[in-house]
């Protein structure tokens, strides 16, 4: 088995129900080695952009090694966590799409909308994606890090 995985875990308001399941299930999981709960368990604490940013600033500095995120969408959670620079988020509600985001795109962010799939699929898909590791191959690495060479870029260079 591959190196286990620290897994950093938060949700807003809206995926607070699916979060505390997958927590749970996280903390059982033999592939995981820790898990952080970035959001508090009260519901209003926090929105997403603060939780998907402070997850995503767990994976940057080494802290973890991967994120998993659940808002209502998925949508909000991605978009915040991929202003991180470093960071490859993805929502994803498809056992093909949570595959590629590892082993093709190295994806180290997770988004799951708990208003979009039901709570059975989510604990599959999270099970699922804790299995996968990037496999680099001269293709998938280049694009890769094509990515992050443009992520690199100075500023002037963007548009
Ligand atoms: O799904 C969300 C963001 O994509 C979030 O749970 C709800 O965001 P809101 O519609 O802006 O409240």
């Amino acid at each position: 088995m591959p190196p286990r995985l620290r897994v950093a875990i938060g949700a807003d308001r809206a995926g607070q129900q699916y979060m505390s399941v997958l927590r749970d299930d996280l903390r059982q999981n033999a592939r995981v080695a820790s898990v952080i709960n970035t959001s508090s368990d009260h519901p209003d604490a926090v929105t997403y952009p603060v939780i998907a940013c402070e997850a995503a600033r767990l994976v940057v500095e080494g802290i973890v090694d991967r994120a998993l995120l659940v808002c209502h969408t998925g949508l909000g959670m991605a978009i915040a966590a991929n202003k991180v620079p470093g960071i490859r988020a993805v929502t994803a509600h498809d056992s093909l799409s949570v595959r590629a985001s590892v082993e093709s795109n190295n994806a180290q962010v997770l988004a799951l909308g708990q208003g979009v799939i039901g709570l059975a699929a989510a604990r599959r898909l999270a099970a699922e994606w804790l299995t996968y590791r990037f496999e680099a191959t001269p293709t998938t690495a280049a694009k890769v890090d094509a990515i992050t060479a443009y992520e690199n870029r100075p500023r002037r260079h963007l548009l």
